[in-house]
């Protein structure tokens, strides 16, 4: 299993002694746990330390709520919902009429239209809810917990204990007094691993299992990146790859990367993408802006900007190789709408001839070009490729000096809307 990847540059010419002897500096820093927010690093290790134990208990809790409800509702924001969301997303299948559970999300934004209406949707299904909260203080998410809780209250009265799980820090925090204090089953976030690189852990793992997806073939995929990215190697590890082009084209004045995908199950992939490279790295006046984009869908829209707009973009094309299904464009009888030509290829095949024009285009109008391919969509290539861009994240960040495990920035707005509603000690 690998993750090709593509620079429309001379790649050979961003290696030089000193970009070696930064990355080797990174990975022990890494591996010895001496790099800045070192008590954050306990993701590097987590998917071939995990036991097996563990994931059976994950299972169980799955297969228990499985049996027992019609919805998952899953309540986190950024780390804590972002994961799982994106796991799902990319493995389930549109218009699919759901015979096992339903997972849906709340508390990832605040909205009183959308919490009724999940309430009257729930009304005569059946329900559990997993919330989870690293900090177990973040007001969004705990707002919708308070009107689902008693949501949950009404209906099922004292039983809603055993259809309740908290997912949060082990020792500090309202969620988790609140969780001993009604007797909620618990899981951790470990302590060293912060909600933007959680995924693997009973945060994203949960909500995915209940959503009937194979966690052990998610884990298995995040076990060999982890082997296989583990090698400082410029030239053969393609997370330290990433890494290395994305700093280059930062110094050389794109400071927007362009995430770019031709698959609309990967929207959600490209949205925790971006939590995890932009709160990662966008401290200290520096750092790339993740952005992102789905073809066609948006080359009729952004793809005039891209094209001709203010040169400050590059653009990474994740791809995937294989299609899990497919259609073969036929011949038509009268030719009528001329598409004729393009009998006998396939729609993932247009897709591959539209990245080819839009790459060349793109790169035309000044906007360089990288592209990250991965073999087809399923658990293990998922797994795979969210450690990879964990590891490429924190190689990247640490190429520009920064600390990729802390957000001080995020604390202010949370500390404008304290003040703003009167919280008490603001
Ligand atoms: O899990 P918590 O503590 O509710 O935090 C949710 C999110 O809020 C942040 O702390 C700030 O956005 C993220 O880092 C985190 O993923």
């Amino acid at each position: 299993m690998n993750i090709n990847v593509n620079y429309s540059g001379d790649y050979s010419q961003l290696v030089t002694p000193e970009v070696k002897n930064r990355l080797n500096a990174i990975h022990e820093g890494i591996h010895t746990k001496s790099a800045a927010g070192a008590d954050f690093l306990g993701w590097v290790d987590w998917p071939g330390n995990m036991s097996n134990e563990f994931l059976q208990d994950i299972q169980n809790t799955a297969e228990q709520v499985r049996s027992t409800s019609d919805v998952l509702v899953v309540i986190g924001i950024g780390g804590s919902y972002l994961g799982s969301k994106a796991v799902i997303e990319a493995l389930s299948t549109p218009f699919e009429t759901k015979e096992g559970l339903e997972v849906i999300f709340a508390g990832q934004m605040v909205s009183g239209e959308y919490l009724k209406q999940l309430m009257s949707y729930l009304d005569g299904k059946e329900v559990s809810l997993n919330v989870i909260s690293k900090s177990g203080k973040t007001t969004e998410p705990a707002l919708a917990f308070r009107f689902l809780q008693q949501y949950m209250e009404k209906r099922y009265g004292e039983q809603a204990t055993s259809r309740i799980i908290v997912t949060t820090d082990e020792e500090k925090g309202a969620l988790l007094s609140l969780a001993i204090e009604k007797g909620y089953k618990r899981y951790v976030v470990p302590n060293d691993i912060g909600g933007r690189y959680s995924v693997f852990t009973a945060v994203g793992l949960l909500p995915i299992a209940a959503a009937g997806y194979d966690i052990a073939k998610l884990m298995g995929g995040a076990t060999k990146a982890q082997e296989e990215f583990n090698l400082v190697d410029p030239t053969t590890n393609s997370a330290i790859q990433y890494a290395i082009i994305r700093k280059h084209l930062y110094d050389a004045g794109y400071p927007v990367e362009i995430m770019a995908t031709f698959d609309e199950k990967l929207r959600y992939i490209q949205e925790w993408w971006k939590q995890l490279f932009g709160e990662s790295e966008g401290k200290e006046g520096k750092g790339i802006f993740p952005a992102s984009v789905v073809y066609s869908t948006d080359l009729h829209s952004l793809g005039q900007y891209i094209q001709d707009g203010k040169r400050m973009l590059f653009e990474t094309f994740l791809t995937v190789e294989k299609a899990n299904d497919d259609l073969t464009v036929f011949e038509a009888e009268n030719d009528g709408d001329e598409l004729n030509y393009l009998s006998g290829l396939t729609l993932h095949e247009f897709n591959h001839a539209c990245h080819e024009a839009t790459a060349s285009a793109h790169l035309d109008g000044g906007v360089p070009q990288v592209s990250l391919t991965i073999e087809q969509i399923d658990e293990e290539h998922i797994g795979h490729l969210l450690y990879f861009y964990m590891i490429s994240c924190a190689y990247s960040a640490y190429l520009l000096d920064i600390n990729p495990f802390d957000q001080p920035g995020v604390e202010d707005y949370k500390n404008n809307i304290f003040k703003i509603l009167k919280k008490p000690g603001y």
